[in-house]
């Protein structure tokens, strides 16, 4: 059979995360721009001689970014918002990298004071983009052409022609956001309808790659796996057959994944391009309807290999899609792929030394994903020795006493409703509440973790290879958490926060501490610019068997009079953000690790802590791409929530904070969680989101975030009482908290001491201003 074996991108960190380092060396100015480049050039140079050691035929170009992939696009197509204009004359050099930094982290130097472009989700994963933005007269050129110098890098360290990656024109505009040139002014226009200025700009883009040698572009397109208005079907149109009329001799491979295309599979199809890429690890029962109407000269990438997950490949179910598919096209209209790029998978699975041989033994990591594709490949045409290894691998994890614990299952049978509710409703709680705990109006909080400065985490390094005891360690931790307390009492914030300083991720930590996990040694994934986490696998049922942060908590309680917030990590946070297990349904492992946090707050609760967050983040992320899935989501993540937080009495207080999300069309839900305060980001849009709360009513309390924690700039008192003012106009002020948008463990001190100070001051100047005695009663 003659297929080809086909991949949509390759991790760019580097599997001991030299791209994060090289970035941070050089924005801190301990590395020159071309030894970042050097970097950039031999981390390229391995991942293309990995893909082609492996077999790969379509080997992706431009897969590569020094920040995130969509604002190359930005760069490429001269979106460039105009605030950016003084910095192309400002940086040394003129150089690009410096304006494409600019946008990315914002620009605070040379007397020059530009934010940040915003960043948000990328789909349902846990990487973030940088959002592009479009004004009504939005122009676009050629602008950057870092992917043609990859394209020529790559083709002559290859020897042969590798496939440019771009995100395709109608995903591209969706991505983004309209902007007024005026802030007072309203946005009258949409976006989508920039398409016939954007098309011409990728005409020119694909002819130019063809002119270099390029056969096949990767255009990816991940809306054709959403819901599509008319128009946005009718972009898609318009664009592709542009595409096709004016870029003669070139194929273009179209990408779908992170959903089926639904009731977009007819027009993704019959749009002219060569082949179409489809997601059937998500949605295998779309082959069938796919099959039915593949035209007649079309090629189908079939995603057989989990670009999301880290579990090794069902050969036995992919070899049954791919012989379907075959026996309907023939095998030279098939090409063999992973799901997604595996930009969301770790680097090699060869690099843990120290995981549990067994539960290795049922992963693949990047590198070994390419194998399979591969494999999948040799066994299709003969080579089932490959097959009889892969089934006895599964075998042995089906059949793995690691897995189930009795008790548990037990546990999670007898979960009732009173287990999911409060014993008060919210009003009466509050009362209680304000009775005990006397805060002021606008009382100040932060979200949880203060600078994880290279002391900290030295520190735990050092304590990983063994160089110090765990009593020094704990003693240095103890000695930071105390001076975070102090610090800030002195600056008078009214609910504390222990910093965090224990942790290395708010979720990796967890994963540690609970049976059913483990964790890797080096399994990197991008977040975002030069952040990666380190997602712990959930392989077995989940059980709490100590406590997990009473230690930290009950030890900053104890050296501060003011309420000293316990912090966790919410069940679906904990979920979403870990490699999780594929043998039974999400909502299961959800319950599972609800009553395992619901133990620990109760654990809290029992050791003094009046005030406990669970922060959830990623409830919003997890929401299902297509509306018509999200009903049965919401249900169980919700309740899981309320599993985990409603153990406690009416005096405690919960808190829940999120970050990067969009209300809208959740807010209901998020108003059944219950939670007593809410801390959400909404400082980088100007308190646009809070909105959704506004509309709803939303009950309870509130903190809207009043400073952007994601960039180093330093909010004015004055700025902050601005938003501040914004919000009190429609809450409550009863129901109003002074908080940043998230946790501070990326910023530095100074940035970090400076702007809280800010934070509490303006608080307090809310808490002067003309209140009349009837608002200052409510
Ligand atoms: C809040 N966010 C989080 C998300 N996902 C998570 N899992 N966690 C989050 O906090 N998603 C949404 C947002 C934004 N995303 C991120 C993601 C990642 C970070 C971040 O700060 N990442 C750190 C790595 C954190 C970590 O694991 N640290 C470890 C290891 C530290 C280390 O690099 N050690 C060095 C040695 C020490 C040294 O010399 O510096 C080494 O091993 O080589 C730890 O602290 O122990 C990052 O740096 O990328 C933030 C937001
Ligand atoms: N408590 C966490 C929440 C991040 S979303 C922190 O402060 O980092
Ligand atoms: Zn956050």
């Amino acid at each position: 059979m003659r297929m080809l074996k086909n991949n949509l991108g390759y991790p760019r960190v580097g599997d001991n995360r030299q791209l994060k380092k090289a970035c941070e060396q050089y924005w801190a100015g301990t590395i020159s721009r071309d030894e970042l480049h050097q970097t950039a050039w031999k981390l390229r140079e391995t991942s293309l001689k990995l893909q082609q050691e492996a077999g790969i035929d379509l080997i992706p170009c431009n897969d590569f970014s020094f920040y995130d992939h969509v604002l190359d696009m930005s760069l490429m197509l001269g979106a460039i918002p105009k605030r950016y204009s003084s910095i192309l004359t400002a940086v040394k050099g003129n150089a690009e990298i410096d304006l494409y930094f600019a946008m990315a982290r914002g620009y605070q130097k040379d007397g020059l004071d530009i934010p940040a472009m915003e960043m948000t989700k990328w789909f349902d994963t846990n990487y973030h983009f940088i959002v592009p933005e479009f004004t009504v007269d939005q122009e676009f050129k050629l602008f950057s052409e870092k992917a043609f110098a990859e394209f020529t890098s790559a083709k002559q360290i290859l020897g042969s022609n590798p496939k440019p990656v771009l995100t395709g024109p109608v995903t591209y505009l969706l991505l983004g956001k309209e902007k007024s040139n005026d802030e007072n002014a309203p946005i009258a226009f949409n976006r989508i309808d920039l398409i016939k200025k954007l098309v011409p700009v990728y005409v020119e883009i694909i002819n130019t790659f063809k002119s270099y040698g390029a056969e096949w572009i990767q255009m990816d397109e991940p809306y054709l796996s959403l819901d599509l208005s008319e128009v946005e079907k009718q972009a898609f149109q318009y664009a592709y057959e542009e595409i096709s009329k004016k870029c003669n001799g070139i194929k273009i491979l179209l990408t779908s994944y992170f959903e089926s295309l639904g009731d977009n599979t007819a027009l993704a199809l019959h749009l002219p391009v060569a082949a179409v890429h489809i997601d059937l690890v998500r949605s295998a029962e779309q082959l069938n309807e796919v099959l039915k109407y593949t035209p007649p000269t079309l090629t189908l990438s079939l995603g057989v290999v989990d670009g999301r997950n880290i579990w090794k490949n069902d050969y036995v179910k992919a070899l049954y899609h791919i012989q379907k598919a075959v026996a309907v096209l023939g095998s030279e209209r098939i090409m063999i792929a992973a799901s997604c790029s595996l930009l969301h998978s770790p680097c090699d699975l060869d690099l843990e030394t120290t995981l549990n041989p067994v539960i290795k033994n049922w992963m693949a990591f990047a590198r070994q994903k390419l194998d399979e594709i591969s494999d999948l490949y040799e066994i299709a045409n003969g080579k089932n020795e490959l097959l009889s290894q892969n089934i006895l691998a599964l075998e042995s994890r089906k059949s793995s006493s690691l897995i189930h614990r009795k008790d548990v299952k037990e546990r999670l049978d007898a979960i009732s409703e009173k287990d999911a509710t409060r014993n008060s409703v919210f009003s009466e709680r509050q009362q209680i509440q304000k009775k005990r705990f006397n805060l002021p109006f606008f009382p100040t909080t932060t979200i949880g973790s203060f600078p994880q400065t290279a002391d900290i985490r030295q520190l735990r390094a050092k304590l990983k290879k063994g160089s110090i005891s765990l009593a020094d360690y704990d003693l240095a931790i103890e000695s930071a958490t105390l001076e975070s307390i102090h610090w800030q009492e002195e600056i008078d914030i009214d609910v504390l926060v222990h910093g965090e300083f224990e942790r290395n991720d708010m979720v990796e930590y967890f994963g540690e501490m609970l049976q059913g996990f483990v964790f890797t040694r080096n399994g990197w994934v991008q977040s975002y610019g030069s952040r990666c986490v380190k997602p712990p696998v959930i392989f077995g049922d989940i059980k709490r068997e100590k406590d997990l942060t009473v230690r930290w908590s009950k030890f900053a309680q104890e050296h501060t009079n003011k309420p000293m917030k316990g912090m966790l990590t919410g069940p679906i946070t904990i979920l979403q953000w870990s490699f999780v297990r594929n043998d039974q349904p999400r909502s299961e492992t959800a319950f599972q690790l609800a009553l395992a946090i619901r133990d620990e707050v109760l654990a809290l609760e029992n050791a003094g802590i009046s005030i406990i967050q669970i922060d959830e983040p990623a409830i919003r992320e997890g929401l299902p791409l297509r509306k018509n899935q999200r009903a049965t989501y919401l249900d169980w993540a919700i309740k899981a929530f309320r599993i985990s937080a409603s153990g406690v009495k009416d005096e405690t207080q919960i808190h829940t904070h999120m970050c990067y999300s969009e209300f809208n069309d959740i807010i209901e839900n998020i108003a059944e969680m219950d939670a007593d305060v809410i801390t959400i980001e909404t400082s980088r849009s100007q308190m646009e989101l809070l909105d959704a709360f506004i509309d709803f009513n939303y009950p309870n309390e509130i903190g809207p975030g009043v400073y952007d924690i994601h960039s180093p700039r330093i909010p004015s008192v004055q700025e902050m009482v601005q938003l501040l003012e914004k919000a009190a106009i429609s809450i409550p002020i009863r129901n109003l908290w002074v908080n940043p948008d998230c946790g501070l463990k990326t910023r530095n001190w100074p940035e970090t001491k400076q702007a809280l100070l800010n934070m509490v001051q303006a608080a307090k100047q809310m808490r002067t201003k003309a209140l009349t005695p009837l608002e200052r009663s409510i």
